[in-house]
């Protein structure tokens, strides 16, 4: 569903480089040092940046000229996912129409959205009346509404506490197994990698590296790995 093939990316000083191969309903985490082309990678396949050399393909359709908005992918950071003026509805309804021109079929749907987070009756809200992670779960919730089959979440838990993070995790395991989603992660927290099951692909210097299965991984770290865990 989403492949990377020779790809290769000039930032400046900085080059990503590599291949990776996710099919659709499967978890790829990338973890590895700060600096290593995590964002970048994420990125690359949003449409923020063009390779050099290499094709960013998914469903087999070339991506290479497509802007961003026009790709089947969303994506979602770790903050600044909201408007603050905007109530919890609209920030979703952005989703649907960058307008707001909402209709009640699009209200309910809305509404919908929210139930599937667990934000029901929240829609008036405005995100500063919310927790860290009531607010991505309305990033979250607005993201499904776009209904795109790639979601990229870059760090998007880091800043929330153990427990809420393993809550959004299984989140997002539940949403990409009822929607077969193809789901890349950047992270650095290999126990989030573990949780959200899956494969990691360990990206170092701008080396995509080989994914391999979460817990194997783990459990029995190559070198680079090992020195980037600090075990
Ligand atoms: N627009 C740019 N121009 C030049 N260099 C850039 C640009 N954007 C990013 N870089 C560089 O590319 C490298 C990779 O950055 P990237 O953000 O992808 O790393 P990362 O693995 O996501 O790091 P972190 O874990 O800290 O978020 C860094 O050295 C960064 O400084």
């Amino acid at each position: 569903m989403l492949r990377l093939e020779g790809i290769d990316v000039q930032l400046g000083e900085f080059r990503l480089f590599g291949d990776l191969s996710l099919e659709k309903g499967a978890h790829l985490s990338l973890i590895g040092p700060s600096g290593g082309g995590k964002s970048t990678l994420l990125n690359l396949v949003a449409g923020f940046i063009e390779p050099a050399q290499g094709a960013v393909l998914i469903d087999g359709r070339d991506m290479a000229g497509i802007p961003p908005a026009r790709r089947p992918v969303t994506i979602l950071f770790q903050e600044h996912n909201l408007f603050p003026h905007l109530d919890v509805e609209a920030n979703v309804g952005l989703g649907l129409d960058p307008a707001l021109r909402l209709t009640g079929a699009d209200r309910a749907r809305i509404a919908e959205s929210l139930r599937e987070v667990g934000l029901d009756g929240l829609g008036a809200r405005r995100p500063a009346a919310l927790s860290g992670g009531q607010r991505q779960r309305v990033a979250l919730a607005r993201a499904l509404l776009r209904d795109r089959p790639v979601l990229l979440l870059d760090e998007p838990f880091a800043a929330l506490g153990p427990a809420q993070r393993a809550e959004m995790l299984d989140l997002v395991t539940g949403l990409r197994e009822k929607r077969a989603l193809a789901v890349v992660m950047a992270t650095h927290a290999p126990e989030d990698a573990r949780r959200a099951r899956g494969a990691i692909a360990f990206i170092e210097g701008g080396r995509i590296g080989p994914p391999a299965p979460a817990d194997a991984l783990l459990d029995a770290p190559p070198p680079a790995l090992r020195a980037y865990l600090g075990d």
